[in-house]
C-alpha cells in the first residue's frame, strides 16, 4: 500500500515488492519481504495474483493470532515492473510521515491507527536496524528482535495499554535513539486522543483495526476493480474426479458444508441425475477430516460414498449431469438462491481420464488416455502447462498434443472413445483442458509419470 499516489492512482498492493529492485532499496531493508514471500508466492495461482495472496495472508495471519476478520475481497493485479519508492522509514519526520500516509489516502488519525494496528505483531531487528536495536546474544532470540509490545505474536490491545501506561519497551517509541522513535511521534500526535482510546476499549481497537487493514488491503493501482466481500459458500463440492475403467466410471469428490449445526447422526445424502433421465442417490460419508473449525466458522466435510478410495461405480453410458445435497431430508440451498430451492451443480463427464492410461519405463514417457464422450461437443483436448516467469508471474501454454480426431476404433465402451498421447516428464505443473460446448475447462491435473501402471509390453 506505501506506495499508492491517491493522486494519480499509481502504486498499491500489487505484489510490487517481489521485484528485487524494490527490495534492494533502503526503505525496504532486511529480509522480512523475501521471506514472507517465499512462503506467499506459492499460494498463488493462475486465477490468484500473488498480490491476493499477500492480502489473503493479512487476512489469516490476524485472524489466527486472535484478531478481528477482515472483510476480504479479490481481483488485485500484479505489478509488472516495480513501483515508485514510497515507504516511510522510523528516521523521517512527522510532517513526512503525515504526508505519506496523506499521498496514500490516510488521514492523520488513520495513520495514528494503522501503525497501531501493525505494531500489535513482531518488533524491529537488530541486523537491519542496528541504530535502533542493539546486538542481544540471547539464544532465545538469536535475531535480536525488539517487540513492539509484550505480545507480539497474539493480536491485542496492549501496543496502546503499554504505551499509555508509561510500560512499553517499544523500540520505536523508547528506543535509545530518539530519530529513530517515529512511533511516539506519530501516537502523540494528537496528544494521544486516539491511542487513549485504544488502551480503553480492545473491542474499539479491534473493530477500528479491521476497518483499516480492509482499507490498507484495498488500496490498488487505479483500474483494479476488486469483487465484492467473499465469503465461504454455504455448500462447496470439490475434488472432484473421474476414472473410466471398461463400462464403470469411478466417482470421487467431497463436499464442505460452512458452520452446520453440531449433529452425531445425520442423514447426508448425494442426489444426481444420469443422462439417460435417471435420478440416484448414495450416503455421503465423512471425510478424514470431518469437521475443522477456522476462527472464522467451521468446515464440515463429507466425501462421495463407496467402499474404498474408488468412490461411487456409476454405468459409464449413464455418467452424470448434476448433482445436489441433501442433510436430513432437506436440499441444502446457498443462501443467496432462496430458501427451499436446492442447488443443482452441473458435473462434466465429457472428458475424463481413463486408466488405460501408462507408463514406459525405459524412455521415461507415458501415454495419458483420456476417454471423450461420444455425444459429448467436444473440439479440443490440450495438456496445460503452468511456468513461471523471473517475477514469480504464472503464464498458460496450452499444447494440442491430443490428436483432434479420435484414434479410429479405440472406443471403450459405447459412450466413450478414447484420445491419446505420449509425454516426456516435467516439473512444471500440467494439467488437461478441454473446450467443450464452445467453453473451456480445466479437466484435471496430469498425474505423475510415476503415478501410472506399466505399459504392456
Ligand atoms: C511511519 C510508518 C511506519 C514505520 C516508520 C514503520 C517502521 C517499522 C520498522 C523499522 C520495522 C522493523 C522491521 C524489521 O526489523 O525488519 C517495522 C516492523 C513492522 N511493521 Fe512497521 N512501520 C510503519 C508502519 C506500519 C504499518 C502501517 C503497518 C501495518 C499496518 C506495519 C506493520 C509492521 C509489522 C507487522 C512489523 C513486524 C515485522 C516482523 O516482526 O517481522 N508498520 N515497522
Amino acid at each position: 500500500m506505501a506506495t499508492h499516489n491517491i493522486e494519480d492512482g499509481t502504486g498499491g498492493l500489487d505484489a510490487s515488492i517481489r521485484f528485487a529492485e524494490e527490495q534492494a532499496r533502503a526503505e525496504n531493508v532486511g529480509d522480512g519481504f523475501a521471506n514472507t514471500l517465499s512462503v506467499l508466492t506459492g499460494f498463488s495461482t493462475r486465477y490468484i495474483s500473488i498480490a491476493d495472496t499477500i492480502a489473503l495472508g493479512l487476512v489469516m495471519g490476524v485472524q489466527f493470532c486472535g484478531g478481528p476478520r477482515i472483510p476480504f475481497r479479490g481481483g488485485r493485479i500484479d505489478a509488472t515492473e516495480p513501483n515508485l519508492p514510497g515507504v516511510p522509514e522510523p528516521d523521517q519526520t512527522l510532517d513526512s510521515h503525515i504526508a505519506s500516509f496523506a499521498r496514500q489516502g490516510f488521514t492523520q488519525e488513520e495513520m495514528i491507527g494503522l501503525v497501531a494496528c501493525g505494531h500489535t505483531f513482531g518488533g524491529v531487528q537488530h541486523d537491519p536496524f542496528p541504530n535502533i536495536v542493539h546486538e542481544m546474544n540471547d539464544t532465545n532470540n538469536t535475531q535480536s528482535v525488539a517487540h513492539f509490545d509484550t505480545t507480539e505474536l497474539h493480536f491485542d490491545n496492549n501496543i496502546a495499554t503499554e504505551y499509555i501506561s508509561g510500560t512499553t519497551q517499544n523500540p520505536l517509541a523508547v528506543g535509545f535513539n530518539d530519530t529513530t522513535n517515529s512511533d511516539k511521534r506519530i501516537f502523540g500526535s494528537d496528544g494521544n486522543v486516539t491511542m487513549r482510546s485504544f488502551a480503553d476499549s480492545p473491542e474499539l481497537f479491534s473493530s477500528r483495526c479491521s476497518e483499516l487493514f480492509a482499507r490498507m488491503l484495498d488500496t490498488v493501482p487505479k483500474g483494479v476493480q476488486l469483487s465484492e466481500v467473499i465469503t465461504p459458500l454455504p455448500v462447496k463440492p470439490g475434488r472432484i474426479e473421474f476414472q473410466l475403467d471398461g463400462d464403470v466410471l469411478h466417482f470421487t469428490g467431497h463436499v464442505r458444508f460452512w458452520n452446520l449445526a453440531e449433529k452425531s447422526n445425520r442423514i447426508a445424502l448425494l442426489l444426481w441425475s444420469d443422462h439417460l433421465g435417471a435420478t440416484h442417490n448414495s450416503t455421503l460419508l465423512p471425510s478424514l477430516s470431518s469437521s475443522i473449525d477456522y476462527p472464522q466458522g467451521t468446515a464440515t466435510s463429507y466425501r462421495f460414498g463407496g467402499e474404498d478410495a474408488s468412490g461411487l461405480s456409476l454405468d459409464a453410458a449413464a455418467g452424470i449431469v448434476n448433482m445436489q445435497f441433501m442433510l436430513d431430508g432437506k436440499l441444502q440451498t446457498q443462501q443467496d438462491k432462496g430458501a427451499g430451492a436446492g442447488v443443482n451443480f452441473a458435473v462434466q463427464d465429457a472428458v475424463v481420464f481413463s486408466t488405460s492410461s501408462c507408463f514406459f519405463g525405459d524412455n521415461a514417457t507415458a501415454r495419458y488416455d483420456m476417454a471423450v464422450r461420444k455425444t459429448a461437443n467436444v473440439k479440443s483436448v490440450y495438456i496445460e502447462t503452468e511456468t513461471r516467469d523471473d517475477s514469480s508471474h504464472i503464464g498458460v501454454t496450452e499444447t494440442d498434443f491430443f490428436s483432434p480426431d479420435p484414434i479410429p476404433n479405440a472406443a471403450v465402451n459405447s459412450a466413450y472413445t478414447i484420445w491419446t498421447l505420449n509425454v516426456a516428464g516435467s516439473f512444471n505443473p500440467r494439467y488437461v483442458g478441454a473446450e467443450i460446448d464452445g467453453v473451456k475447462y480445466t479437466v484435471l491435473k496430469l498425474l505423475s509419470l510415476f503415478a501410472l501402471p506399466s505399459c504392456p509390453s
